[in-house]
């Protein structure tokens, strides 16, 4: 099938952005989904108790704002009617169940060449000038190998997989990371009367989420706009301490790198504290170290204790996937991410990302506007089809 526009992958946030400023635009597309979703991570693949952890300004996609009845940080539930609500705003009708296998730039036509599988054994193929990769930062789970993990007799998933503590009610849980999701359903965890010990391996930024009533992130980005962001770090830091005490002795260890440095360089997110912590200083959560291997119904750490445990839950994160299809990946590290705030097309092959910069919703929304303005410009060009005006 030969495309008027660009093809976009995926109808997460980024797709649907994207799709929205292209419409605005007047420019045609195609989205390919490979579930039969649109925001198949936010429908499929996470727990009941989420909300988002920034406020709701920043969360929201370009050109249609959250309804006003929506509190400052929307459930999981609203962000998916609002997305609904997008969709249908902007009329986007990805094609589902459409995974792309691969995606190669042919020279000799200049044009993109685009395979995916259809479920049932069947193939198809998009052929266009533009492709909009917007596949998702958190594409794939990740589970890290560890020695004696196939001989362990409970039950092992990822945090993907969870949507509440009831079934883990009366057992005893080992959670392996300590991230947003580690956290947060730790936190879950010990409100279904299950026994929750959560692995830090290393350090974590614990921060309240907001700082005397004001959300910690927001103070983050306007300490950033006026000052070093080293600076803006230890203010948030000082702050962070006038809330929460020193956390290092409960077992919490800080990096080196100040929260919002971490989540610059190395796209690492801080946590965003709505009630663990307090879990963890009354020894509900039990904070324990790395993990050396797993026995048969135990788990034994780097400094030789040994716990039992009925479940493990591994909260270790996700990657992209974009290696796995896309032949072209000059704009993307050997990590699936795209270089920071590097996403213009890669010259002339009318390639473009859309959320792959680790800067959360927003960074989706900055790049879907950008994206659109840019693709619309050359298919103006090349088509000779005039434009609707971006406002
Ligand atoms: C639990 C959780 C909570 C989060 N909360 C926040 C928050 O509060 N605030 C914030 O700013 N950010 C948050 N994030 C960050 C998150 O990355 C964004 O919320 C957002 O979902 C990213 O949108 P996306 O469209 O780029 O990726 P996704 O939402 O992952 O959408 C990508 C889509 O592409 C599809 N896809 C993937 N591979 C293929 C393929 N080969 N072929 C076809 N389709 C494909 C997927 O099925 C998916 O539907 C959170 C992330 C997680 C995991
Ligand atoms: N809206 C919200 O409230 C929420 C937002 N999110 C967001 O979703 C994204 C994904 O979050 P999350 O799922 O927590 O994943 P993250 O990638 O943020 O965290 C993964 C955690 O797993 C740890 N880990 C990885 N490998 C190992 C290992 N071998 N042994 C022990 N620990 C290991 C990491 O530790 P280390 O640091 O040492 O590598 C880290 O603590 C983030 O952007 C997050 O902010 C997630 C949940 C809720
Ligand atoms: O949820 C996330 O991890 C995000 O990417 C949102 C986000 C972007 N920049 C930040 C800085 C501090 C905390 C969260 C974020």
């Amino acid at each position: 099938m030969r495309v008027n526009g660009p093809i976009i992958v995926g109808a997460g946030p980024s797709g649907l952005a994207t799709a929205g400023c292209l419409t605005k635009q007047g420019v045609p597309y195609v989205i390919l989904e490979r579930a039969n979703c649109i925001a198949s991570l936010w429908k499929k693949r996470t727990y009941n108790r989420l909300k988002l952890h920034l406020p709701k300004q920043f969360c929201q996609l370009p050109l249609l704002p959250f309804p006003d009845d929506y509190p400052k940080y929307p459930t999981k539930k609203q962000f998916i009617e609002y997305l609904e609500l997008y969709q249908n705003h902007f009329n986007i009708k990805p094609r589902f169940n459409e995974c792309v296998l691969s995606a190669r730039f042919d020279e000799a036509s200049r044009l993109w060449q685009v395979r995916t599988a259809k479920g049932g054994g069947d193939e198809a193929k998009y052929i266009s000038r533009w492709l909009v990769v917007a596949a998702g930062e958190n594409a794939e789970c990740v589970i890290p190998e560890f020695d004696g993990l196939k001989d362990f007799n409970g039950t092992i998933s990822h945090v993907s997989e969870y949507r509440t503590g009831e079934l883990y009610s009366g057992k005893k849980v080992l959670v392996v990371g300590c991230g947003n999701s580690g956290m947060e359903i730790c936190l879950d965890l010990c409100e279904h009367n299950a026994f929750p010990s959560m692995v830090v391996r290393d350090s974590v930024h614990i921060l309240p989420r907001e700082i005397f009533g004001k959300s910690t992130f927001e103070i983050g980005v306007s300490l950033m706009q006026c000052l070093p962001l080293w600076l803006a770090d230890m203010i948030v830091l000082f702050l962070t301490w006038l809330v929460l005490g020193s956390t290092e002795r409960l077992g919490l260890k800080r990096p080196s790198k100040g929260p919002f440095a971490l989540k610059k360089i190395e796209g690492k997110s801080p946590v965003l504290d709505i009630g663990a912590l307090s879990k963890i200083r009354s020894g509900d959560i039990k904070i324990v170290p790395a993990v050396k291997r797993f026995l048969e119904h135990s788990v034994e750490f780097v400094n030789g204790q040994v716990v039992p445990i009925d479940s493990v839950i591994f909260a270790t994160g996700y990657r992209t996937n974009v290696l796995d299809w896309l032949q072209e990946n000059d704009m993307f590290n050997n990590q699936g991410y795209a270089e920071a705030m590097q996403t213009d097309e890669k010259r002339n092959c009318g390639l473009f990302v859309v959320g792959y910069t680790r800067r959360g919703l927003s960074g989706c929304s900055l790049d879907a506007i950008k994206v659109a303005i840019d693709i619309s410009r050359q298919w103006i060009e090349e088509t000779g089809n005039a434009s609707r005006t971006f406002s």
